[in-house]
């Protein structure tokens, strides 16, 4: 379990962008060194505010979008193509304009996939989709993604793992249904604790006064089934980028000194 660091921007913008820079050069040392990467993609407005400003970012494309692998934190439980899933959302700030390989971005089933409204089996084909991805090297159910994203909820909330809800609780598996969310849609598809600490790297996205709550609780000591944000770590490294709203009620013991 790595010890939360923690960097704070002056707002979300900068957030926003300091992020996508530090995502591009996370993937490019990643292909420089194994000859791809791994990235696991969230859903939310930090979540789509990194991909597009990544997709204005002038070094962008030192990025081999052919030789990148994209998966998702979680899903809305929607049709393909609906605005509200992450996947449509992603597309329309950054996929839709880079190069990638269609074979290797892995978006989580539609409700009007082939599993139909059986979100558990369309949850069961993702869990199947990354053991088969997953190397010798790899921690067995899951490949080693290089980095994992995740928006951070004003309830604490981590993908689709939300307070006390079942999902948060899963030890075994990797992927999981999850109905009665507390946050439109109530059906999502999402990975568990176990599949978020395979990573490498977790990076823990909060901007915004709205999230500054949850980032005190979370960084606060706080349980992991009270509060999923503080159960998200990476294997190498876990990164909470903040922006100062979001900061603001931190411990000033955790309060690293703000960009300027
Ligand atoms: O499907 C989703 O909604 C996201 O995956 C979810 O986990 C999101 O990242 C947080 O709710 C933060 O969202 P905001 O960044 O919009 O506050």
């Amino acid at each position: 379990m790595s010890t939360p660091q923690l960097v704070v921007h002056h707002d979300k913008e900068l957030m926003a962008q300091a992020a996508a820079a530090r995502l591009i050069t996370k993937i490019v040392d990643a292909q420089a060194s194994r000859g791809s990467a791994s990235v696991v993609l969230t859903g939310g407005r930090n979540g789509n505010g990194l991909l597009a400003a990544l997709a204005a970012a002038p070094a962008r494309d030192a990025i081999d979008w052919g030789r990148l692998d994209l998966w998702w934190g979680d899903e809305r439980f929607l049709p393909e193509g609906d605005p509200e899933r992450n996947v449509t959302q992603a597309r329309e700030a950054l996929l839709d304009t880079v190069p990638l390989d269609p074979k290797r971005v892995h978006a989580m089933p539609a409700s009007d996939g082939p599993f139909g409204a059986d979100v558990e089996a369309a949850a069961a084909s993702y869990a199947e989709e990354l053991a088969r991805a997953a190397g010798p090297e790899n921690h067995g159910a899951v490949p080693t993604f290089d980095v994992l994203m995740l928006g951070v909820g004003p309830d604490t909330h981590v993908a689709s793992l939300f307070p006390e809800l079942p999902a948060v609780r899963e030890t075994q598996r990797t992927v999981v249904g999850v109905h009665g969310a507390p946050k439109p849609p109530p059906t999502r598809v999402t990975l568990t604790l176990p599949a978020i600490r395979a990573a490498r790297e977790v990076w823990l996205l909060a901007a915004g006064e709205d999230k500054a709550q949850a980032a005190a609780i979370a960084l606060s000591g706080a349980g992991e089934i009270q509060a999923p944000a503080a159960g998200a770590y990476g294997r190498a490294r876990t990164l909470w980028l903040l922006d100062s709203a979001a900061a603001s009620q931190l411990p000033r013991s955790l309060y690293p000194p703000a960009s300027s």
